[in-house]
């Protein structure tokens, strides 16, 4: 027993580990010298005598004394608790407990014996490699690239996030379940990396570091990637970065295409192009410029080469275009005077710096003349308008119109604008005002001068010859066509094509004459082709247009197209100040000899004369004045005598004929009589006849009627 004692003291005293025992209600009774030294004591006495109060105070956190005792409470034991202890100096010791608990035979608590490990090192290395992993792991998480570390055996042991978002498969099935291969697309591929991977640990030569092959990812999608390998050291394991390369070899791919397109243009380009160094020496020229200059001149100065000059071409702007602009410029060719257009751009180095200059050019030569005579003309017509402006303030006349009014000078300004474009212009007047004076007048001065102005009674044409009178037929259009005819737009080809009386124009002809001015063009009566006319329109009326669309008669669409340029023709009672004067030009006109003079007297009645016929009625009395002696104006009888029918015309024993002959004869005559009667003026005329104008101009038609001068 007394053996017994002095073993367990001496286990007590010398044990390496330190023991504790206390009272249930905490009270500690003996320390032995090993937990003294651990807790920074001499003695065990020291430390008992420090740690007056419970045993709690020895823990850092108290409440672990009270869960370690419910846990030993259980099965009178408890291993490896873990908790902290306060050493002498108040510093904490990380320790690991074991609890025993002594009970008395009656089975009562007797005491608690605690055998205490100072882990306080390893708990500080353990901190330290959990640190040290952390740090690791977050370098291989930031490559920047996919990483995986892959085993000998081929499986991929870590692999970072950049992987799994490369290859869409998550960490867990990869890390240490997925075989390298397994992500490999192509066997080609497979075959020479699994090469690589056992020839790289077995450290044989020429394994490259890197290289490039294509992925597949989890969705099937193929990824062309570069990959990095190095073997990690005293491992068999080894590294691979994989960047994804997809987008650059897209982008090399496209290059390479729009390279070789480039090439193509570059080589058929019929302009020249050429590169130059800063110093003027060619590095490439096209095709056809080695053409033009015989041969390749790589290598020489530029300006020599193409330009046979000794010194560089004042047009080269090479100074701007070193300081990285682009220079555009025109010029005559020094070897034979041709005009060209040359672009010339920088090129630019790898640092952005310019190495040299590009150069393109066209040659422009005919254009250039074209241009040049056109503003040689422009300025010629410029001049002429200017003239012809300065000319008009005070002339009495405009071209073969007469007249000094202002009424008049508004017309021969309106003359002068028209005649400047190719617009549509419509001239409203009433008969005899000179509607179609003014019409030739802008014909004359336009463009179209030298082709023809072609008159067109829209009023005389029966509405079923409309179409083909216009648009004209081919042969065999219809029964009869024996030949192709020419319409009013074929003969008017490059020329003017007068309108007049253009509100007695049908509807349906508005619609076929709207789809040409829009540019619809026309198909001839019979033909497969459609006609686009170059004709410009100028048209007449003494109807009231805006009246004619509002009563349905006349299209709107129809209206606006003609309605561009309007002219209105003042009536002659608006500008007698005009009347001496055009009675003047008429007795000239009538009379070459020009002895013929009005007195004050006659001056004075035509001037005070209704003119209801305007300046034709005028024409037409100073005519009469001129074989009768004397003025009348037979416009007056007209409108206030009544009619006399006129005899029956004398008709022959060989002229007679069938009745409708007879009656065709009487009226061609009859007609022909009110005509003369109202001096031709159609409007009296239809007034007196008690029929339309439109039924007067087609009996005159179709009668042959013709006024005799
Ligand atoms: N200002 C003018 N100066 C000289 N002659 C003129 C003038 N105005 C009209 N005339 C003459 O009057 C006649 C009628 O002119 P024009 O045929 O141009 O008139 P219009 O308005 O077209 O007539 P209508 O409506 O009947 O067709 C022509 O012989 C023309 O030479």
């Amino acid at each position: 027993m007394s053996e017994d004692f002095t073993l367990y003291k001496d286990l007590f005293e010398y044990a390496p580990i330190g023991i504790l025992r206390s009272t249930p209600d905490g009270r500690l009774t003996d320390v032995n010298p090993t937990l003294a030294r651990m807790l920074g004591y001499e003695s065990a006495e020291e430390s008992i005598a420090s740690i007056k109060n419970t045993i709690s105070d020895l823990y850092v956190d108290p409440s672990h004394r009270e869960q370690l005792i419910r846990m030993t409470l259980k099965q009178d034991h408890l291993l490896n608790f873990e908790s902290r202890f306060y050493r002498k100096d108040g510093s904490a010791m990380d320790c690991l407990i074991h609890v025993r608990i002594a009970r008395g035979k009656d089975g009562s608590v007797k005491y608690l014996e605690g055998f205490i490990q100072d882990i306080s090192e390893q708990k500080l290395i353990s901190k330290a490699l959990t640190e040290s992993e952390t740090r690791y792991r977050s370098v291989f998480e930031n490559t920047g690239s996919a990483t995986v570390i892959v085993e000998q055996d081929m499986t991929i042991l870590l692999a970072n996030t950049g992987f799994q978002k490369l290859t869409g498969y998550s960490k867990e099935e990869i890390e240490g379940r997925m075989k390298w291969p397994a992500i490999i697309a192509y066997p080609k591929d497979l075959e020479r990396m699994m090469a690589y991977h056992f020839k790289r640990r077995k450290f044989s030569e020429n394994v490259p570091l890197e290289y490039e092959f294509i992925l597949s990812d989890r969705q099937g999608n193929r990824k062309n990637v570069f990959v990095r390998v190095d073997m990690i050291a005293g491992t068999e394991c080894s590294v691979a970065s994989i960047l994804d390369i997809s987008s650059l070899k897209k982008a090399r791919r496209s290059l390479r295409e729009s390279e070789s397109k480039l090439v193509g243009i570059v080589e058929a380009f019929e302009g020249f192009i050429y590169v130059c160094s800063a110093n003027y020496r060619i590095s490439f020229m096209n095709r056809a410029l080695k053409q033009f200059i015989g041969k390749d001149k790589t290598g020489d100065l530029c300006y020599q080469a193409i330009y046979r000059l000794n010194s560089p071409c004042d047009w080269c702007g090479k100074k701007q275009v070193l300081a990285g602009e682009t220079v555009k410029t025109e010029f005559r060719r020094p070897v034979d005077k041709r005009w060209c257009y040359a672009v010339s751009s920088p090129v630019f180095d790898i640092d952005e710096s310019v190495m040299g200059q590009q150069t393109v050019i066209i040659d422009i030569h005919e254009r250039k003349q074209a241009e040049l005579a056109t503003k040689e003309k422009d300025a010629f017509l410029r001049k002429e308008n200017m003239r012809l402006r300065s000319a008009l303030k005070d002339s009495h006349h405009f071209s073969n119109i007469i007249g000094k009014s202002l009424a008049m000078r508004q017309v021969y300004e309106m003359v002068l604008r028209s005649s400047a474009t190719d617009a549509n212009v419509i001239i409203y007047g009433e008969s005899g005002t000179g509607k179609e004076l003014v019409a030739r007048a802008i014909h004359d001065m336009s463009e179209r001068s030298g082709k023809r102005f072609v008159p067109v009674n829209c009023g005389a044409i029966p509405r079923e010859l409309m179409e083909s009178e216009f648009f004209g037929y081919r042969k065999g259009g219809f029964t009869g066509a024996d030949r192709d005819k020419p319409g009013f737009f074929d003969q008017a080809a490059g020329g003017t094509l007068f309108l007049d009386e253009l509100g007695e124009i049908s509807e349906e002809m508005q619609v076929k004459l709207l789809r040409v001015l829009e540019g619809g063009g026309y198909i001839p009566i019979g033909g497969l082709e459609s006609c686009k006319p170059d004709a410009r329109i100028i048209a007449a009326t003494n109807r009231n247009f805006a009246e004619l669309v509002r009563q349905g008669r006349i299209r709107e669409d129809f209206f606006y197209r003609i309605h561009i340029i309007p002219i209105y023709m003042p009536p002659l009672c608006e500008r007698r100040e005009d009347i001496p004067l055009l009675a003047d030009h008429f007795l000239k006109k009538y009379d070459p000899s020009g002895l013929a003079k009005f007195g004050s007297h006659e001056l004075n009645l035509l001037h005070n004369h209704d003119w209801p016929g305007n300046v034709r009625e005028l024409e037409n009395t100073v005519q009469r004045y001129l074989s009768l002696n004397s003025l009348d104006f037979p416009g007056d009888q007209c409108r206030c005598r009544p009619v006399i029918p006129a005899p029956l015309p004398d008709i022959g024993q060989d002229a007679r004929g069938q009745l409708q002959d007879t009656v065709r004869n009487y009226e061609k005559k009859y007609i022909a009589e009110i005509l003369e009667q109202c001096q031709w003026n159609r409007t009296k005329a239809a007034a007196l006849l008690g029929i339309g104008r439109k039924t007067l101009y087609l009996k005159i038609k179709h009668l042959g009627i013709r006024q005799h001068s």
